[in-house]
């Protein structure tokens, strides 16, 4: 046994968990929604450490791309066969944690049939459509994707390039990708798995196009599972992450599907090609909305599982001998370490409860909807957006910081930090590029800065900021006294001015080129006001959590939200300098601010992502690993290594054997 480990844990992580001055368990509680989300969130974790056909042969990493399609499929069977141990209601909070122990971060063959289709009958179909797919769907006797992106185009669904043409003689649409651009390329499932589709395709009736609109198609027979007859589709091969899903590409040769395939709750045609348009043209986009709410979760998930490896590695991880003869110390004790891991809980923090807000008003849009009302829409279409493109990013710089900051060992896929980089990263691409998804949140800042200008504004409450007359310089005295109130001031000048300036150039250069050349030229700084509205969003959702939150976890956590606030102040202090906002003896202060609240996490670190309740089998990671034995467990899990099946492998007597022995022979 090693030196450092004693009752079974390493001494190291242990003291940690001695200096904690706060209750993790309740702190756990606080962070995911109460007493009764924990109790089950352990009930679904003993409920999955129980059942053997959740367990993976050996650690996936090891596996080869086929072997994880088929154990990724063989797992997700078992465990949706098993939905009743969860509340099939609650997808956000038990469906995704369920999802996450049982299957990683690999995907899976049914990831789309779950995130995707399902949602689109239920929020797409009329209520003929919905009893008749529906149950299919839930009891699994039909597999769907959803089929929007083609080679040729993914962000400008105007352009789509596959055609849904309505034959009124027949009664059916005809189903057709009239060039290589236009076949499905990306949908997950689609490749192998998948016997349906929603599929996204131009509506041509009467003669006219009305734009892209959903159907539902079957693509494979329902008993042999062959490819129908006009439908070629297959795997469109290894990707950077998610390998344990099959997506896959797909093409149409006039293949007919009938009238009622349509999705016919918003737009329908009716049976001589007359088209009714829907109460708002962007509903049919329901179900991006819908994943983009629920991927800040998702996120800020994966982050704090990269922050939790990263802390308690740097716990049991001893390097440099600052005081010689006095020993090795923990990384966590340098400063620099702090700097590049803190910084990363903190956002992880703030995403997670950013992502109970937007599921809130997630909820309220599909109870509106109910009544026929769509004026939250444009509200919840940017927030969506935004939260989407700045929290993927941010966790994706975040994971990054905190493989480096595990030095070598974070550089093998024991760490995980491969797989978890390579999950979430593809979140900045799907359910819309990040940067388009930014401009789609200017052009709703655009209009409040219209609105203010024009004095008429009646903003929404998450813009109001925009039409307040601020301060022109910053309040800020002291550190110490840098009050939640000051930080949201501050950081709602900056947005606010960048808001102005993006607007402002705009405006100015569509007195001298067309519209489109003039939105062109400001898109950067449209995208940057974008990103600050989001950023204060975020800070003030965390701020106000946090001021809510019982004194004995406040005491703490106040800590992590300013710290979260100081290092987005600091990290742009030009922003804030500008104009004389801010004196640049006030950014110091902010500075030193970020490392006084480095030095009050310092000692509760280990005890703070301790609260986080991820498992190891959710971590997925060596050097993560609860006890801290990491030098133990980075042996054994080397032993998995295919190439360590025999001691010489069949390589070295083809190559490096003869190579040797030849140049043995010549010297
Ligand atoms: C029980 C449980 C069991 C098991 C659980 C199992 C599985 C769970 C699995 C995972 C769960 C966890 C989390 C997720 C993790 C991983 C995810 C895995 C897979 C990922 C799947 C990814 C799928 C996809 O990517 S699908 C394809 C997505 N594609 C896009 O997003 C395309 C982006 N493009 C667009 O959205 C649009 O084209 C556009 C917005 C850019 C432009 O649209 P359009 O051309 O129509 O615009 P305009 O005509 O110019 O009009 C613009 C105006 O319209 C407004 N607008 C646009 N969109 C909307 C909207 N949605 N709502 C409201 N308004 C909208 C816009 O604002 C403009 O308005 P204005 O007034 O004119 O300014
Ligand atoms: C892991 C993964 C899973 C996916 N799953 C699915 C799925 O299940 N179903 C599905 O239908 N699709 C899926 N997709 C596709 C995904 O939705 C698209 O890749 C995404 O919408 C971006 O489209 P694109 O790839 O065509 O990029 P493009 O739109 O070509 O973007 C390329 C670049 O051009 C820029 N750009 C494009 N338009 C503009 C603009 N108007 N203004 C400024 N810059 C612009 C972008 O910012 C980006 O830098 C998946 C993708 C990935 C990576």
């Amino acid at each position: 046994m090693s030196r450092w480990i004693q009752n079974g844990d390493n001494v190291d992580i242990t003291k940690e968990r001695k200096n904690a001055t706060f209750n993790t368990e309740r702190m756990s509680a606080w962070i995911h929604g109460g007493d009764e989300v924990l109790k089950r969130r352990r009930e679904i974790l003993d409920y999955v450490k129980s059942n053997p056909d959740f367990k993976d042969p050996i650690p996936v990493e090891f596996l080869s791309r086929e072997e994880r399609v088929s154990n990724g499929t063989r797992k997700i069977v078992k465990m949706t066969d098993n939905t009743d141990q969860i509340d099939g209601a609650d997808f956000f909070g038990e469906g995704m944690y369920f999802q996450s122990l049982v299957m990683g971060r690999d995907l899976h063959p049914l990831s789309l049939h779950y995130i995707m289709f399902l949602p689109t009958l239920q929020g797409q179909t009329d209520d003929e459509q919905l009893d008749e797919w529906l149950p299919k769907a839930i009891a699994r006797s039909i597999v769907g994707t959803y089929a929007q992106t083609e080679l040729g185009h993914g962000t400008n669904l105007s352009k789509l390039e596959t055609t849904a043409t309505y034959d009124p003689s027949t009664q059916e649409f005809v189903l057709h990708s009239p060039t290589i651009t236009a076949a499905k390329w990306w949908p997950g499932g689609l490749g192998k798995s998948s016997n349906h589709a929603i599929v996204v395709a131009q509506l041509y009736t009467k003669g006219q196009c009305k734009g892209p609109h959903p159907f539902i198609v079957q693509l494979r027979d329902l008993e042999t599972h062959k490819p129908m007859k006009g439908v070629r589709l297959g795997d469109i091969g290894p990707k950077l992450g998610i390998n344990g899903s099959d997506n896959g590409f797909l093409l149409f040769d006039k293949y007919r599907i009938p009238r009622k395939a349509m999705l016919m709750r918003y737009s329908k045609v009716q049976p001589d090609g007359t088209y009714i348009a829907p109460a708002h043209s962007k509903l049919g986009y329901g179900t991006m909305v819908f994943v983009r709410s629920i991927m800040i979760k998702d996120q800020a998930t994966q982050l704090g599982a990269a922050a939790t490896i990263a802390t308690r590695y740097s716990a049991v991880r001893r390097q440099g001998e600052p005081v010689v003869g006095n020993g090795e110390i923990q990384i966590l004790d340098y400063q620099t370490q702090q700097y590049r891991v803190f910084p990363q809980l903190a956002r992880a923090f703030a995403f997670l409860f950013a992502a109970y807000e937007i599921r809130d008003l997630y909820l309220r849009l599909t109870e509106e909807l109910t009544h026929g009302n769509t004026e939250l829409l444009p509200e919840i279409h940017a927030l969506s957006s935004g939260l989407k493109s700045v929290v993927s990013w941010d966790t994706a710089q975040g994971i990054e910081q905190c493989r480096l900051s595990c030095g070598g060992h974070g550089y093998s896929q024991a760490s995980a930090f491969p797989e978890i980089y390579g999950y979430a990263v593809g979140g900045c691409t799907y359910e819309g590029e990040n940067l388009v998804m930014l401009l789609q949140v200017a052009r709703y800042l655009v209009k409040a800065a219209e609105e203010t200008r024009k004095g008429t504004s009646n903003l929404a409450e998450i813009c109001g900021y925009i039409s307040k007359t601020g301060r022109r310089t910053s309040s800020l005295t002291s550190i110490a006294n840098y009050t939640t109130d000051q930080i949201i001031e501050d950081l709602e000048h900056v947005a606010r001015k960048q808001v102005f300036h993006a607007y402002d150039k705009l405006k100015k250069a569509q007195q001298h080129v067309k519209p489109e050349d003039a939105w062109n030229q400001s898109s950067v700084e449209l995208a940057k006001a974008s990103r600050w509205h989001v950023r204060l969003y975020l800070v003030k959702t965390f701020l106000k959590k946090v001021d809510k939150a019982p004194e004995d976890l406040k005491k703490v956590m106040i800590h992590v939200a300013r710290l979260y606030a100081f290092d987005i102040i600091s990290s742009s202090s030009g922003n804030f300098l500008e104009e004389g906002y801010m004196r640049p003896d006030q950014i110091t202060e902010i500075k030193e601010g970020v490392y006084e609240c480095l030095a009050k996490i310092r000692p509760v670190a280990v005890s703070l992502v301790d609260s986080w309740d991820y498992d190891d089998l959710e971590l997925k990671s060596v050097l993560g690993k609860r006890d801290g034995n990491v030098y133990e467990a980075l042996l054994q899990w080397a032993q998995n290594s295919q190439l360590n099946k025999s001691d010489v492998i069949p390589t070295f007597e083809k190559y490096l054997g003869p190579m040797m022995k030849d140049a043995r022979s010549k010297l």
